[in-house]
């Protein structure tokens, strides 16, 4: 059974998987990582090359002798030069920094959506989907952000402050440490903060799927709550949850700016001191005016990372929660595949073998045994929640059986890969799925090689060549997201096409119940009936032609076949089957 995510991932393990992303591009982003390093080393030079020009004027001006202005230039052209080299690293580190990591967001988004089609479709029954989607989106997101703006800062913060204090040591020991009381004070209540923060931003990342999930869904069911009248309860509920956003958004921003002005009061008092100690130290001579100028520009430059700490941390923590949930979603185990033991080109019988099946522990179907041969139709019958769609579901192992076995021309689908398997069949349901393109794209979904005669053809045969033609762009017209741009028999009707163009072995209809008016029902029952003449047909039934045509009629109660056979055998049984037919159709 495949576990929901519980256990949150440790940081080293976070990294470690990041890693296996950034492990191409790690040449491009260490020499970025370089370039950071060198910009901030010169950042570090700037005050020391300034300082020196005051004390050259300085010592000129108390020496009481003509200003040295060769010396003063040779000290600008130092100055320029790294002015130069600081401008041309951080041009170089934009460039190389951001195409290692967006290469790296582009293969973490490609392994999810690869992810996304080799899970289990019972995992998607234990995730609510829109929740899951909107929650990747968001945290990959997070972590691009995090990757082209904190990682960034970061190093740059860390380099700013070990260089600018090596620098602070050189001039004055005494002021330097002065500076460094502040720091353990700092650290202290930095962690002291992060640690309060952490679960707060997990919450905040948390609540904001559940608000995506909510908007997905009220979205999703626009019409119905538009139908039933029920805005202010949709409004309502969007109000909770975007409620619940703004408690967890304010907490966890709350919490980790406390530490900004905690911080900055500390530096302050610090500043104050060291600038005092300064001073003396000028008058007595131990250090120069131009350094006491070049320290107090290094005081501000290490107060720079130190007040950064706050928004580092919590975007540092954001992206760590986000990698958390990534990486544990990709690592969840995918369908086991095998490699076929043999091809299957044309499927001769098709055996369900005492088969057991459940979604949970408890059986659904407890011995399901059916016999199908090539070209019969099988029409499924039985109330709602009997099992029907459970029955196709097993047989395109969306859902492995419990017990027993299904075969293939006595090959246990079991042993065949999961490509080899479902290329045998194509399935029209009811809820069609076209997805954004244009209608050929659509129609040539389960064979792209298609040429553009035989997507026409198969339009045709399915009927909606006439209604295609009438479009402005005919085959190029493009479905819109939702697909709201076409009819619901419109839809089934471009699904029937496209299965029609996969030309598979297997055909799984789901009829639909709904009422479609008479032209189109008989539209719709032309193209269905070419589509399954001469073809294995399992056909969750509703129309009475279907099931009286039937080759051979299964009657499903409680998961289980209860019944079946044609429909006059069945009728003279006058068992199941003889109710439900008198009772929907007869008239
Ligand atoms: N993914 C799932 N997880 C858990 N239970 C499920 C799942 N899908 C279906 N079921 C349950 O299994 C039973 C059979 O469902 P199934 O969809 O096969 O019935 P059906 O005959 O196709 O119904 P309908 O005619 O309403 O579509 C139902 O009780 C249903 O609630």
């Amino acid at each position: 059974m495949i576990m929901k995510e519980t256990k949150k991932m440790k940081f080293s393990e976070c990294l470690s998987h990041l890693f296996v992303f950034i492990k191409p591009y790690r040449f491009k982003l260490l020499f970025g990582i370089l370039m950071v390093i060198t910009a901030q080393v010169t950042f570090a030079l700037n005050p020391t090359v300034e300082g020196m020009i005051t004390t050259q004027l300085a010592s000129d001006i108390s020496s009481h002798q003509p200003i040295q202005i060769d010396k003063v230039v040779h000290i600008l052209c130092i100055l320029f030069t790294i002015y130069i080299v600081k401008t041309i690293s951080q041009f170089l580190m934009a460039i190389f920094m951001t195409d290692a990591i967006q290469k790296t967001m582009f293969d973490v988004r490609n392994a999810i959506e690869d992810k996304i089609h080799h899970l289990p479709v019972s995992y998607f029954d234990q995730e609510k989907t829109g929740e899951l989607l909107s929650r990747i989106t968001n945290d990959v997101d997070t972590l691009s952000n995090a990757l082209q703006q904190t990682l960034s800062r970061v190093i740059s913060a860390v380099c700013t402050f070990t260089f600018v204090l090596f620098m602070m040591f050189r001039i004055n020991v005494l002021m330097t440490c002065i500076i460094l009381v502040a720091l353990p004070v700092i650290a202290l209540l930095s962690k002291f903060v992060v640690k309060k923060s952490q679960p707060l931003f997990d919450d905040q990342q948390n609540t904001l799927a559940d608000l995506n999930g909510t908007i997905n869904e009220l979205y999703d069911g626009y019409n119905e709550i538009l139908s039933y009248n029920q805005q202010e309860h949709a409004l309502k509920r969007f109000e909770k949850d975007n409620e619940r956003m703004r408690v967890s958004s304010f907490k966890a921003q709350f919490v980790s700016s406390l530490i900004n002005p905690l911080c900055s009061l500390i530096t302050y008092l610090s500043i104050g001191c060291a600038s005092l100690v300064g001073c003396l130290q000028v008058l007595n001579g131990t250090i120069a005016l131009g350094q006491l100028q070049a320290f107090i520009r290094y005081i501000w430059q290490i107060n720079d990372p130190i007040s950064q700490i706050s928004q580092l941390s919590s975007a540092v923590q954001s992206a760590f929660s986000a990698m958390s949930r990534l990486f544990t979603f990709l690592n969840q185990p995918i369908e086991e595949d095998v490699v076929s033991k043999c091809q299957i080109d044309e499927v001769r019988t098709i055996e369900f073998e005492h088969v057991q099946f459940g979604y949970d522990d408890n059986l659904l179907m407890k011995d399901v045994n059916i016999d199908v041969h090539q070209g019969q139709t099988i029409a499924i019958v039985g109330p709602t929640g009997a099992g029907k769609t459970t029955l196709t579901n097993l047989l395109l192992r969306f859902y492995d059986v419990k017990g027993g076995s299904i075969k293939i021309n006595g090959i246990d689908i079991r042993e065949l890969s999961y490509h080899d398997l479902r290329k045998l069949f194509a399935l029209v349901l009811q809820d069609t799925w076209l997805f954004e393109g244009s209608i050929e794209q659509n129609i040539a979904y389960g064979n792209e090689k298609a040429l553009k005669n035989e997507i026409v053809e198969a339009a045709k045969q399915a009927n909606v060549h006439h209604f295609i033609r009438t479009l402005t762009d005919g085959y190029d017209t493009l479905i819109n997201e939702e697909g709201s741009n076409v009819s619901q028999g419109e839809k089934q009707l471009l699904t029937i096409a496209r299965a029609l163009l996969k030309n598979p072995e297997v055909l799984i209809l789901d009829e639909a119940t709904s009422s479609v008016d008479t032209r189109l029902e008989r539209r719709l029952q032309g193209a269905m009936d070419r589509v399954m003449e001469n073809r294995t047909c399992f056909v969750i039934a509703h129309r009475l032609s279907t099931i009286i045509n039937a080759d051979k009629i299964l009657v499903l109660e409680h998961g289980d076949i209860v019944e079946q056979g044609n429909h006059e055998e069945l009728l003279n049984k006058n068992g199941v089957y003889a109710r439900l037919y008198n009772a929907q159709f007869a008239k």
